[in-house]
Parts: structure tokens; sequence; C-alpha cells
């Protein structure tokens, strides 16, 4: 592919002058330059002279990278009306352009198979990451690198049909950041009644805690996460001498709770029935959607991450009081413009072309839309599929490092974790 890429990037180089000029990427000089002036002895008007943008062009597997500097007249706006010919001429699916890595610069990026329907692994290193909370997720539908910063993000959403890669999604975040003992887990899986059953099979040996379907277990690990939510808020200042954990970053003694909740509609959906059994469900379920509401609303400046993964993240689903303050939300797949929705906003509905429902196609297994970073509009991702065994070596690995962040704390303050039952302590008094 690469040697592929290589040709058409001389090609390009080659035919460049030429071709600026017809798609209108060039400017005429009428004014000569001083050493012209001085080299004109014969008194004719000097001819002028036709400028186009300076171009490197660096090959790799899907296509061509080339960076062109602009002119009067002839910057991004020029270079993306310009880019579907461009397309044309060199042979690419498609090009884009952007902005550059400095300024008067643009990018352009052309690729000429389609990164979206190109299946990718991803194969664990096993090292601790270099950036905290960084998430990596693929690659774009050209080719570049998408990543996520998730500092100061209380939670996010995935959702997507089954089998369409929510799982493996997840799965490459915990086998990223398993190794850094600034990471600890926590994994509710709707799907099985027990850790060995189901995705997080292997997984489970990372996390300081599991739950299966069980909504009484879900109910009472919920509670205990939300009492760690409490005791981390009230010992913040006096163990990391700041209101938000962000400001120092986490560490192996504070470290970041990571609250996987796959097939999360399982733990939130409303039972109906007056029966007693389903009564009790229903209460259940409403006390684990306030729960959940707590650790996503209160969680970020004490260092928690909810992720909520579920096949639809209709009302139904997950309550709107949770996914509406997931500032991430992911799609893989839906079946209905509804459910895209649901998913992704509003806002999906004026990008047709990105919408998720247009990836039912099973090439489109492991591709997500997620919206844009600071621009406007919405990007397609390849994510990479996890192997089973690899996440399994990473889980194996890394087991020792699971702690329960419960006794961490207890270490730090000397007191035990507060009892949920319990009213909240009064605030310190303030000194005078
Ligand atoms: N990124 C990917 N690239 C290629 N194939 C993938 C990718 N992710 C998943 N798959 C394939 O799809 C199958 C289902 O993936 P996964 O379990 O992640 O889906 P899911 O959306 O979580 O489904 P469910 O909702 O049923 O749990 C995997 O076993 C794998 O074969």
């Amino acid at each position: 592919m690469e040697r592929i890429s290589i040709r058409q990037a001389i090609r390009i180089r080659w035919g460049w002058k030429r071709l600026a000029q017809m798609c209108g990427l060039s400017v005429t000089d009428k004014m000569p330059t001083p050493l012209a002036s001085l080299a004109n002895t014969d008194g004719t008007p000097p001819k002028p002279r036709v400028l186009v943008p300076a171009l490197k062009v660096t090959p790799d597997a899907f296509g061509v990278m080339a960076w062109a500097n602009c002119l009067p007249k002839v910057g991004l706006a020029e270079f993306q009306k310009a880019a579907p010919y461009l397309a044309d001429a060199w042979r690419m699916t498609r090009v884009s352009a952007l902005p550059g890595d400095r300024p008067g610069q643009v990018l352009l990026r052309g690729v000429r198979v389609d990164p979206l329907i190109v299946p990718t692994v991803h194969v664990p290193t096993g090292r601790p990451p270099e950036e905290y909370a960084k998430w990596d997720l693929g690659v774009d539908e050209f080719g570049m690198p998408v990543v996520v910063p998730l500092r100061e993000v209380p939670g996010m959403a995935v959702s997507g049909l089954p089998g369409f890669g929510k799982t493996s999604c997840v799965n490459r975040l915990v086998c990223d950041w398993a190794p850094s003992l600034a990471v600890q887990f926590v994994f509710f899986d709707g799907k099985v009644s027990h850790a060995y059953e189901g995705d997080y099979a292997d997984l489970v040996q990372r996390a300081f805690a599991f739950c299966g379907d069980d909504l009484e277990q879900a109910n009472k690990l919920l509670k205990e996460l939300v009492q760690l939510r409490r005791a981390r808020s009230a010992s913040i200042r006096s163990v990391l001498g700041v209101k938000n954990m962000w400001h120092v970053g986490p560490s192996a003694d504070w470290p970041l709770i990571v609250i996987v909740i796959d097939e999360a509609h399982t733990y939130f959906r409303d039972h109906k029935g007056s029966d007693p059994a389903t009564r009790k469900l229903a209460a259940f379920a409403a006390d684990n959607a306030r729960l959940t509401e707590d650790l996503v609303k209160k969680g970020r400046s004490v260092g928690f991450l909810t992720v909520l993964t579920t096949q639809k993240t209709t009302g139904d689903a997950i309550p709107t009081f949770i996914r509406d303050v997931c500032p991430v939300g992911l799609s893989f797949a839906q079946k209905t413009a509804d459910a895209a929705v649901a998913a992704l906003g509003d806002d999906i509905r004026e990008w047709p072309d990105a919408s998720p429902v247009n990836l039912q196609d099973p090439a489109y297994v492991g591709v997500a839309v997620m919206s844009q970073h600071g621009r406007p509009g919405f990007v397609r991702i390849r994510t990479p599929y996890v192997a089973d065994e690899d996440a399994a070596r990473i889980a194996e690995q890394t087991a020792r490092l699971a702690q329960h962040p419960a006794r961490l704390l207890e270490n730090l303050t000397g007191r035990p974790v507060v009892d949920l039952t319990k009213p909240d302590p009064e605030p310190p008094a303030k000194a005078a």
C-alpha cells in the first residue's frame, strides 16, 4: 500500500505546478522583483510571474499528506473548494483541506483507500500510558489519528446496535490504561450474572469490583461508590491540597476511578407492574439511576469517570438526566434517526452524511461517530479490534495493580470511608 502511495506522491509533486493553476490555486504577481528590475536593461516591461503554493508531499499507507503554503487570495477556503478536483486529479477517494501546523499553511489529506472500511487491530503494549486520561480511539475517514482527552470528563456514553464494536472499543481503553497504577477500574456487565461468563471474564482481574445483572447487587456497589465519592469530596482539600484532582493529576494513592457500566439499560430500565417483585425491581432501577447521576454530576473533580454503554441511548435505556450530563458521546451503527439523535444530539440531523444510521453495513463494524472537538460537525472513526487474548494477557500482567480506592483513601486519611446511611458530616469550622 505504501509503495503505491510513494509513486502517487511523486506524481503529485511533478504535476503540481500545472494542476494548481488549473484548479485556481495560483496568483499572478505583476510587480517585478528588485533583481528582475536590475537585470532588465532593454526597457521592455517585465513579464508577470505566476506563483503556485509550495507543496511538500509525504506518502503513507492510506494515501498522501501534503503541506501547502498559502498565497495572497489562496488560503484554506480556496483549497477546500478545490479539494474534490484535487481528489479526481490525484486519483484519491477523498481529499480534505485542514489548517496546517503553522499559520499560513494548509494540510491536504488525500486517501486512496477509505480508512473507515479497512479493519484495524490494536495490540496493547502493556506499558503505562505517557499521558493520563488520553483516549486513543482510532483513525478518522482521512486516516488521521483521533484522540479524545478525558481529563475533567465525568462521563461518556457509548451506544450502537449489538455486535458493532462497543465492548471492543471500551476494551481498548481499559487495556491501554490498565498498566497505570493511577487508574482503578470497576465493571458492571448487565449481560451476565457472573464475571466468568461474559466480555469481562479476563479483564475482571484488573478491577477492584465487578457486578453482574443483579439489580440489588448493582445498587449495593453503586452505593459504595457514591460513599467513596462523598469521602473523597470531604477529604480532597486536606489530602491533595486542591479542590480538583485534575490540578495535580491522578496518582497511585488517589487513582482515577473508571466505572464501566456495560449494557447500562439493564440497571436503569423502568419495570412496569404492580406485583411486589416488579415494584422492588423498579425501586432498585430508580435508585441506581439516582446513584449513577450522583457519580457523573459530582465525580469529575474528585477523580471519577463513568463510561456507559448501551444499544440505544434513548430515555428508556439511560435516563436523560444522566445521558445529558455526559460530555462525550460516541455512537456505532444505529437503526433509526431518533436513536442517532438520542446518542449524538439534535445537531446530527444537520449532518446526514455522518449519521450512524448509514453504518449498518457489516463493513462498518468498529466504526463510530462522534461530535468534533472544538469544531462544528461530526467525525467518523475506525476503531481497532482488540483480541480477547491480548486483553487477557494485559489483565493478567496488571492484575496485581488492582486496589480498592476506598482502602487507599483510608490509608491517606486514617479514617474509614463514611457510611452512606449516616447524614453528611458537619463542614469543618473556618479558621478565625
Ligand atoms: N473494531 C472492530 N473491528 C473489527 N471487528 C470488530 C471490531 N469490534 C468488534 N468487532 C467484531 O464484532 C464482534 C462484536 O463486537 P462487540 O462485542 O464489541 O460488540 P458490541 O457492540 O459490544 O455488542 P453487544 O451489544 O452485543 O455487546 C467482535 O467479536 C468482533 O468480531
